[in-house]
């Protein structure tokens, strides 16, 4: 089929694409020309509008039958000709209709059939967003992303974004088709990855739903939000998501009066909804205003507990600043480094999460069903006993001096450390390490990811000492810094070479710190990079399982 405007706006529209065959999807939009991000490809009116609550199937199809009725014999023919998916199941207006509507809004109890946009096919990574725009009273469909010449235009058919399966699934039983995009089409070990992050986006979505309706944790709310826009990023999703997270974002913030946040993230939303819905968008408008004024927002003056005026919006940041100050994470900038005296990241073994409950510490849900951990944490015990029987049985005293065994379940039983580093006074760090009770009734923990254990050549209460002193030498607190050597407090220190975590005003301050002061040490032990994971790593916000790198300690 050669290009058509039919039923849509007479503009330049068919510079942008063609109506042509697409291999196994029948017929689709392919760009005609590179079309850029944020390009508006397509304008057009209804041909007529249908209910999407109506299940009554005589009711719906003499309603439809009426309308077509209505329409020009032009209209009628092009109405006809348009794909159907139901043809053994329906009748032609009723399976035509169903196949070919798009909705008129999210959740809208109306959708309608387009000459044009009916005719754009799907994919789970879709590089146009259509819109129903009300002012316009016309559906828009504009590029999220740059798109080739001779490529297709597809949009997403889904309203949630779900792992392959359930895709599939859906896709089969609304739409009958199999998708074989990018997406659906990775190879396994990366389809599992891409699987895990769709099922996080959308358990982030639930749990942020959640958590708008209530004040109870605002900040937990704001960095669910920062997490899925991560997770949206790294699956390469631009689509209405971004925004949508953006107002949320800003509806988090100007509940709680903070004027300075709430304007960033509603001119966030305002770019991202102007990309995908256009400039003249009432979405777009309606975000510009709260940008302008985001107390024009309902919910503003709820609570004042994050009270921030418009103008004090820091313009000096650099944009990793930046980003810290507007998700709320700066604390983490003041104190870079993990302290493992925390019984919240390093807890001791009356704190683990036993493996057969639920601990909600480390643990959240968004279905009440699947539980993910919402953190990091790590055991830091010290290595009182070695047995090597069949397995290798570690006896180790954690933090609150409780004595526990490590039963090891990996593939080497053991074998896979090296046996210089298995010797009591050195401290074990198991990441993710949960309670197990055992047959003969003793608990401790039962060993099987090699990557999840390190031994430390320490003791623990060294270990800690070393974690005091890289909360007091490594942090950075708006740009001032501690010298090691002296003691005293500057924004112009130098970095130790070697471990790049302490800091000096000079050649003799190093010295000072190297030889009195136990850097030689210390230097050598955070040479090492698990060591410095551990300081470096954020506790708080868990995105995938961290492992220790060197699989040989
Ligand atoms: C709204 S129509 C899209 C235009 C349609 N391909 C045509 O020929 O007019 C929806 C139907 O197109 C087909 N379709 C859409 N996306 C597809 C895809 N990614 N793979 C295979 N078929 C697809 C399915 O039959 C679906 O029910």
């Amino acid at each position: 089929m050669s290009a058509t405007t039919q039923g849509s706006d007479p503009q330049d529209q068919a510079r942008l694409y063609t109506i042509q065959e697409i291999p196994n999807k029948g017929h689709g939009l392919v760009a005609s020309t590179a079309i850029a991000k944020g390009t508006h490809i397509l304008c057009e009116s209804p041909l007529f509008r249908v209910s999407r609550r109506d299940n009554n199937k005589k009711r719906l199809s003499d309603s439809i039958s009426k309308k077509i009725a209505a329409l020009s014999k032009e209209h009628q023919q092009a109405f006809y000709s348009l794909h159907n998916s139901y043809e053994d199941e329906l009748s032609p207006e009723l399976g035509i209709a169903r196949t070919n509507v798009l909705p008129l809004g999210s959740n809208a109890a109306e959708g309608a059939i387009f000459l044009d946009a009916s005719r754009i096919n799907h994919s789970c990574n879709n590089n146009a967003q259509n819109t129903w725009n009300e002012n316009l009273q016309k559906i828009t469909i504009h590029a999220i992303r740059d798109i080739a010449k001779g490529e297709e235009i597809t949009i997403i058919y889904l309203a949630a974004r779900r792992n392959r399966s359930a895709r599939l699934r859906e896709l089969q039983t609304s739409f009958r088709f199999t998708c074989s995009c990018d997406l659906c089409s990775l190879p396994p070990d990366q389809r599992k990855i891409s699987d895990e992050r769709c099922d996080e986006i959308q358990r982030l979505d639930d749990l942020i739903g959640c958590g708008m309706g209530s004040s109870s944790s605002p900040l937990q709310t704001l960095h669910h939000v920062h997490k899925l826009l991560n997770l949206l990023d790294s699956e390469g999703f631009a689509d209405a998501g971004v925004p949508r997270a953006y107002y949320d974002a800003f509806q988090i913030a100007i509940m709680h009066g903070d004027k300075a946040r709430a304007t960033v993230f509603a001119e966030r939303a305002a770019s991202g909804r102007a990309i995908l819905e256009g400039k003249d968008s009432s979405t777009t408008r309606k975000m510009e205003t709260y940008a302008r004024n985001p107390t024009q927002h309902a919910t503003y003056g709820h609570s004042n507990k994050w009270q921030t005026e418009q103008d004090t919006i820091p313009r000096d940041l650099d944009r990793a600043a930046f980003e810290r100050w507007l998700w709320k994470k700066e604390t983490a900038a003041v104190s870079q480094n993990a302290d493992f005296r925390s019984e919240v990241a390093f807890p001791s073994f009356k704190d683990l999460p036993g493996e057969n409950d639920v601990s909600l510490a480390y643990y959240d849900s968004g279905d009440g069903f699947t539980y993910h951990p919402h953190r990091h944490w790590c055991f830091l015990a010290e290595i009182v006993d070695v047995q090597r029987l069949i397995r290798l049985q570690l006896t180790v005293k954690d933090k609150n001096g409780r004595e526990v065994p490590i039963f090891f379940y990996t593939d080497g039983r053991g074998s896979e450390l090296d046996p210089s580093r298995i010797r009591p006074g050195f401290t074990v760090a198991v990441l993710y390490a949960e309670q197990h009770g055992f047959l003969d009734f003793s608990v401790g923990i039962r060993h099987e990811n090699p990557t999840s254990m390190k031994i430390f050549p320490l003791p623990l209460d060294k270990l800690l000492l070393l974690s005091d002193k890289v909360q007091q030498y490594a942090a950075e607190a708006e740009g001032v810094r501690t010298c090691q050597g002296c003691d005293q407090k500057a924004a112009s220190l130098q970095k130790c070479a070697r471990c790049g975590l302490f800091w000096y005003c000079n050649r003799d301050c190093q010295v000072a710190g190297w030889n009195q002061k136990g850097h030689k040490a210390d230097c050598k032990l955070l040479k090492d990079p698990d060591l410095r994971k551990l300081f470096l790593m954020n506790w708080d916000v868990f995105e995938n399982h961290h492992s220790f790198e060197e699989s040989k300690n």
